[in-house]
């Protein structure tokens, strides 16, 4: 039998994948995008072991599950990649994706370096996004001021970060690269990297 996945990938827009350090702006960016392009964009929400923030919800920032539970789903094949981060697993359902694809909508992933790794060897072939701090002390201001880790996970994250932003100067490796200093500077910038993307959208939807 003939294997349709690819193609059906394929006849949607492209996905994106932001990724970058913890702290670096990712979901302050990408819910800019969400909320300036309704029905342009929609975003792949991720499975993870960590608790929920104040404010989070569950299926809409993640869904929150078990150690247990998730091992279980990457065992029966139901996600296209998963991570360990910072003591906690994290993944991307395929139906995360394809809830997403089958509306017609940008694919939006937040994910890590290793997510981004394994999601090279998939066929989803998004548009690949690096956020950057403008710095390592800007980026541990700006986690210790979110007020969301306690100081063993900032620790956690702040060597994370480091890898990251030592790997992400691999060439070839993203397609984009922002730095995310003044915001709507940075914002502006990641809206032209994906113009294109969005007016695709928007004359097929309007069509
Ligand atoms: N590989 C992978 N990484 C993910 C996924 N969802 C979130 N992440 C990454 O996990 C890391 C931690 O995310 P989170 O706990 O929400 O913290 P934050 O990035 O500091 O807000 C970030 O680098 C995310 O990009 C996923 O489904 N797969
Ligand atoms: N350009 C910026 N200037 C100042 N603060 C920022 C900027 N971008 C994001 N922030 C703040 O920094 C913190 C980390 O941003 P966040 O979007 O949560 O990062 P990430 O999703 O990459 O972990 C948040 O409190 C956010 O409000």
């Amino acid at each position: 039998m003939r294997d349709h996945t690819k193609e059906k990938a394929m006849a949607g827009p492209r996905p994106v994948v932001m990724s970058g350090p913890s702290g670096a702006g990712k979901s302050t960016l990408l819910k800019k995008l969400l909320k300036e392009f309704d029905g342009v964009f929609g975003f792949s929400v991720s499975h993870t072991t960590r608790s929920p923030r104040p404010g989070e919800e569950d299926g809409k920032d993640y869904h929150y599950v078990t150690r247990e539970v998730m091992q279980a789903d990457v065992a029966k094949g139901e996600f296209l990649e998963n991570a360990e981060f910072s003591g906690n697993m994290y993944g991307t359902s395929k139906a995360a994706v394809q809830a997403v694809q089958a509306q017609n909508l940008i694919c939006i992933l937040d994910i890590d370096m290793q997510g981004v790794k394994n999601i090279k060897r998939t066929d989803l072939n998004p548009i690949y996004v690096s956020i950057q701090p403008p710095s390592m002390q800007t980026l541990e201001k700006r986690l210790r001021d979110r007020k969301t880790e306690s100081e063993e996970s900032l620790q956690k994250r702040l060597h994370a970060a480091k890898v990251d932003m030592e790997i992400s100067k691999e060439p070839g490796l993203f397609d984009v690269l922002i730095i995310n200093d003044d915001l709507d500077l940075a914002y502006g910038k990641l809206k032209d990297a994906l113009l294109e993307e969005i007016q695709k959208v928007r004359d097929t939807n309007n069509s």
